[in-house]
């Protein structure tokens, strides 16, 4: 077994660097974007060439949900593009595929738990362009595993729970959105996933839900942050149409990870006890 991980230096590309060392996985490489960009097919086939890896993990993507409503050409290019490239080079070298998207594939105007078959219908430009480059993989590779997750965290890179703690410590107040409900996911959480899925050898190829367990809401979220990050400070619930922004998000958008928990026999964590793990580790 060889794992090669793309966008190595974004946040799920660290985590999955900190869990493989971990668990003293060392037949993985992390190379950074001038030797594996997803857009570079010469510059990929290289490097499929050297590492000739058995499992490739897409961590690369355009992530900027309001910037991508303006630069719609490039996040097409990366979250669709740049999947097609690598389904490709998989199917040519022999290797499975692990890709990540998200839930922001779904339209989220119901409050019913989102299964693996339910009708995706992006409502902004970063949704549609995961979503094609879902549907590229799924079209191109028979050997993949497409994990779809939602509100990534992690000590790592830009993520809600940082943009909170930085806010929190010059601010008294701060108002967030009550109205937008799902479930965030600690980056080191699916991380682990990932490589159990690897690990596990199977081969039930296909389309995967994953984030921590429960629901809540940004607003919520942000309360539990500060609590457990001892921050004191004043947060107002506020609805989306008070908070404007370029892009539109899901209402609702928890999604129900009964099959990946059957098929590899995950165990996920609650959301709330890895936020803890998470503020505990940014504090020291
Ligand atoms: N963050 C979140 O809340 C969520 C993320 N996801 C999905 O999870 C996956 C991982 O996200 P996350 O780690 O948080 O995202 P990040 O934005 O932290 O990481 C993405 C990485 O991809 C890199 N990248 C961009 N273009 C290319 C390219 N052409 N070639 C190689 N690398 C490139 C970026 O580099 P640079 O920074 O230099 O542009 C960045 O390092 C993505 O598929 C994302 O869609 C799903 C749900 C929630
Ligand atoms: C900073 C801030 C955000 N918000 C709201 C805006 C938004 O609805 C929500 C989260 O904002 P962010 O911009 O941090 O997160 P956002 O970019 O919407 O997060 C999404 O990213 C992509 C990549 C995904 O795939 C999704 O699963 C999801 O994680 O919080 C507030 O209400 N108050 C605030 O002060």
């Amino acid at each position: 077994m060889k794992i090669l991980v793309l966008g190595a230096s974004g946040q799920l590309g660290q985590c999955l660097k900190k869990v493989a060392a971990e668990r003293n996985i060392s037949n993985i490489s992390f190379p950074d974007e001038s030797k594996a960009n997803i857009l570079d097919t010469a510059l990929l086939q290289t490097l499929f060439t050297e590492e000739m890896p058995t499992h490739v993990i897409n961590c690369a993507a355009y992530t900027a949900v309001d910037k991508a409503e303006d630069d719609v050409e490039l996040c097409r290019k990366i979250n669709k593009d740049g999947a097609l490239n690598i389904a490709g080079l998989c199917k040519e070298n022999k290797a499975t595929l692990i890709h990540v998207s998200t839930d922001f594939v779904f339209k989220g105007d119901k409050p019913e738990l989102l299964k693996e078959d339910d009708l995706a219908e992006p409502i902004n430009i970063y949704g549609l362009t995961k979503l094609e480059g879902e549907q590229d993989v799924i079209n191109n590779l028979k050997e993949h595993f497409i994990l779809r997750t939602s509100w990534l965290y992690s000590e790592y890179a830009n993520n809600f729970v940082k943009t909170m703690l930085r806010l929190g410590a010059d601010r008294d107040v701060l108002n967030v959105i009550a109205d937008q409900i799902g479930t965030p996911t600690y980056a080191i959480d699916l991380a682990g996933a990932i490589l159990s899925i690897i690990e596990s050898g199977q081969k039930d190829y296909g389309v995967y839900h994953y984030s921590n367990e429960g629901v809540t809401s940004w607003y919520d979220f942000a309360v539990g942050i500060f609590e457990l990050g001892g921050t004191k400070i004043k947060v107002k619930p506020i609805s989306t149409s008070q908070y404007p922004t370029k892009a539109i998000r899901p209402k609702f958008s928890v999604m129900d990870k009964t099959k990946i928990k059957s098929t590899f026999g995950l165990e996920i964590p609650y959301w709330r006890d890895s936020l803890q793990v998470c503020i505990a580790r940014l504090k020291y």
